[in-house]
């Protein structure tokens, strides 16, 4: 980890900006995948089973059946640098440095490698007195952005710190969200219909107060205003459903099948709740939902990619990190 030197700008020496993504399996292999989901699925923010019932599900049945199917879809999307979405933050968290030289810029997973709970510890131990933590996750939920601040506010041996909440509605995003779809028809044309797809929730977490639906809904509604949409031009579903218990609706895959069937041939596909293209986009939307698409009769679902590294997201989060660090007071100062 390399710190630069205190400079004089719009942040105080040893001040970092953290970038937090979810995780991802270090190889496309069954025993990594599980290594991994093993790691995801036993934080009691995402899984609220109790323990003792969910245990013995999780290692016995569910890991070891679904391990290796996914190390499957891994490989379909993998990169040669590795995965996607390690790749992707990795390279987010470059651009975000080139434009705050004054701070030191990181990354680091909530699951697997880089760990959060390591790179607090080495911060900190690198002279780093503030860190201004930036889950990559728009929409708050507590089974993501929660679960960060949980264990950034459990770590004792780490720099004072904030965590970003959200930014659903950050002008900045939104404006970077609407431009890549602006570029995206340029290129290839306009779909006839285009679906916004959101990473779906357990219904019961909305139901007892989690507040992601409704900043998922205000992320469409804004990226739909700065485009000029009508109502009829545009859709919100959600993907990725695991378990067997009711998740957040329209399922995308149902969605996807529905508009075909209703005889949409050209689909836009744009997933504004990952920061980075990831597995749930590549492989599920991307490959998986296309070929459902097709299947029911659709000629072309057209995906458009997250906004990854592009130069208008590491400034909209270098406005945002600025903005965020300018409004926090130097004790003493
Ligand atoms: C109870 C299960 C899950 C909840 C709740 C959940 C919420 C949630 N997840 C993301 C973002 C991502 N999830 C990804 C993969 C993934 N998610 C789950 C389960 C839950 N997610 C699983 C089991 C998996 C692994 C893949 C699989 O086995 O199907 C990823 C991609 C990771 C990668 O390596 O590419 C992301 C990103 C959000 C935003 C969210 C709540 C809003
Ligand atoms: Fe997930
Ligand atoms: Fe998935």
């Amino acid at each position: 980890m390399t710190i630069p030197a205190p400079t004089p700008g719009i942040a105080t020496p040893g001040t970092a900006v953290l970038l937090v993504n979810l995780g991802t399996p270090q190889a496309p292999t069954a025993a990594a995948v599980k290594r991994y989901l093993g790691e995801f699925l036993s934080d009691p923010f995402v899984v609220q089973i109790p323990k003792l019932l969910w245990w013995p599900l999780l290692h016995g049945l569910i890991l070891p059946l679904r391990a290796p199917r996914v190390a499957h879809k891994y490989a379909e999307v993998w990169l040669p640098e590795g995965s996607p979405l390690a790749v992707h933050t990795q390279r987010l968290a470059g651009a975000l440095q080139a434009r705050l030289p004054d701070v030191a810029v990181l990354h680091a997973m909530r699951y697997g490698e880089p760990a959060l709970r390591e790179r607090l510890r080495e911060l900190r131990a690198g002279g780093v007195r503030r860190v201004l933590v930036l889950p990559l996750y728009p929409q708050y939920s507590m089974t993501t952005t929660g679960t960060v601040a949980d264990l950034v506010a459990r770590a004792s041996d780490a720099p004072e710190a904030r965590v970003v909440q959200d930014y659903a509605t950050d002008a900045g995003w939104v404006e970077a969200v609407a431009a890549s779809i602006r570029a995206h028809w340029q290129a290839h044309g306009r779909g006839e219909r285009l679906l916004f797809s959101f990473h779906g929730l357990p219904q019961r977490l909305v139901d007892a107060g989690d507040p992601y639906a409704a900043q998922c809904e205000a992320s469409v509604a804004e990226i739909a205003r700065a485009l000029a949409l009508a109502p009829e031009d545009y859709v919100l579903a959600y993907q990725s459903r695991f378990g067997r218990e009711r998740w957040l609706g329209p399922a995308t895959d149902a969605t996807v099948r529905a508009l075909a069937a209703a005889g949409v041939r050209t689909l836009d596909v744009v997933c504004p709740g990952f920061a980075a293209d990831c597995l749930e986009t590549l492989e599920e939307i991307a490959l998986q939902n296309a070929g459902f698409f097709r299947d029911a009769g659709g000629s072309a679902l057209r995906y458009i990619p997250c906004l990854n590294d592009a130069p208008a997201h590491a400034d909209a989060l270098a406005a945002l990190a600025r903005r965020e660090l300018a409004a926090w007071p130097v004790a003493g100062a």
